[in-house]
């Protein structure tokens, strides 16, 4: 029997290295075993959701590795795209170790080539959230900026593709490159909008990966987002896009969708990928790039970073 979440621990002895963030209909992980169920308060506020550690069996070792899972949303769906504590899911991920994020989202397709129902390991970002969302942890007296060109991490992403490719036959249809428009909500675009997506050069729309790719890469951690495609966004003529038509396809792929992450989970997991997902070759890039003086840089800030990044500021 299934133990309930009041049986569950709530401390892990072991870093995490491995993060999911779940979204739009992948609000849980099922067939892993659930192994503690944290809850983290951060000087940015209490994250999404509990943070719940699954079990993972390492395919080279046996060893049972653990992951970190988090529900974008909420635990019910509760929060808006705009809503969401980004910097306190990521501060909450980084402070239990993880340094690897497969992030999961639903997004509207802006290309005819991606259907609805295929997946996109995106490489590029456009940014159209309207500044509205907090996005960076190095403010208040304390400036640092971090480079951003590719938004999402290479080799993380290429596990990423080599998995997606392997399930394909299987109902799993990948496109391995493509710009994701990162729009504010709650509402869909315009047919304008996303005409002019298109003329940009957009393969896929959504509402969360920014700035969950950008405070990811402020907190030193390799990042890479699955999307999969669950509408034709409103410039095509198939009709407007609508939350019954994203949940029904994302509903009938779902098994695709764990199939895919579980895959992902399984390669990462193995000994071979131990650095990758400690993203040593992030790690104590923050320590440089710090614009503030010395003498600038004010106790609130120094306090809330030692949080994050102990010991380096
Ligand atoms: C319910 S449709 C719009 C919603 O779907 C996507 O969510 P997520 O990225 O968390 O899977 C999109 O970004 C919007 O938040
Ligand atoms: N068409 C769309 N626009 C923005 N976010 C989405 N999420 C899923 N479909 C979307």
């Amino acid at each position: 029997m299934a133990p309930q979440d009041e049986d569950i621990p709530t401390t892990y002895p072991d870093p995490i290295h491995i993060g999911v963030i779940g979204g739009t209909g992948l609000d849980h992980l099922p067939h892993f075993r659930k192994a503690a169920v944290l809850h983290i308060s951060t000087p940015w506020g209490l994250p999404s959701s509990p943070i719940t550690i699954l079990e993972h069996p390492s395919p080279s070792t046996g060893k049972a590795i653990p992951i970190a899972f988090l529900a974008r949303h909420g635990p019910h769906h509760e929060l808006t795209p705009s809503e969401i504590p980004v910097r306190a899911n990521i501060a909450a991920l980084r402070k239990i170790g993880v340094r690897c994020i497969i992030a999961f989202s639903a997004a509207g397709s802006l290309a005819e080539e991606v259907k609805p129902r295929d997946f996109v390991v995106p490489d590029q970002c456009i940014d159209r959230t309207k500044g509205i969302r907090p996005h960076t942890f190095f403010e208040d007296g304390f400036v640092l900026h971090v480079p951003f060109a590719d938004p999402f991490d290479g080799k993380v992403g290429d596990v990423v593709r080599k998995c997606g490719h392997s399930l394909e036959g299987e109902g799993v249809v990948l496109h391995d490159k493509g710009t994701v428009v990162v729009m504010e909500g709650p509402q869909f675009s315009t047919r304008a909008e996303s005409r002019m997506y298109r003329s940009w050069g957009g393969t896929v729309i959504n509402m969360s990966t920014l700035p969950e790719a950008k405070l990811a890469a402020e907190a030193e951690i390799a990042y890479q987002v699955i999307l999969m495609s669950t509408d034709y966004d409103c410039w095509h003529d198939s009709g407007d896009v609508t939350v019954e038509m994203v949940m029904g396809h994302m509903r009938a792929n779902a098994l695709n969708a764990r199939r895919f992450i579980a895959a992902v989970l399984d390669e990462l997991s193995k000994e071979e990928h131990a650095h990758l997902v400690r993203a040593t070759h992030l790690a104590g890039a923050r320590k440089f790039g710090i614009s503030t003086y010395t003498a600038g840089r004010s106790e609130k800030a120094l306090e809330k970073l030692g949080w994050l990044f102990e010991g380096y500021f």
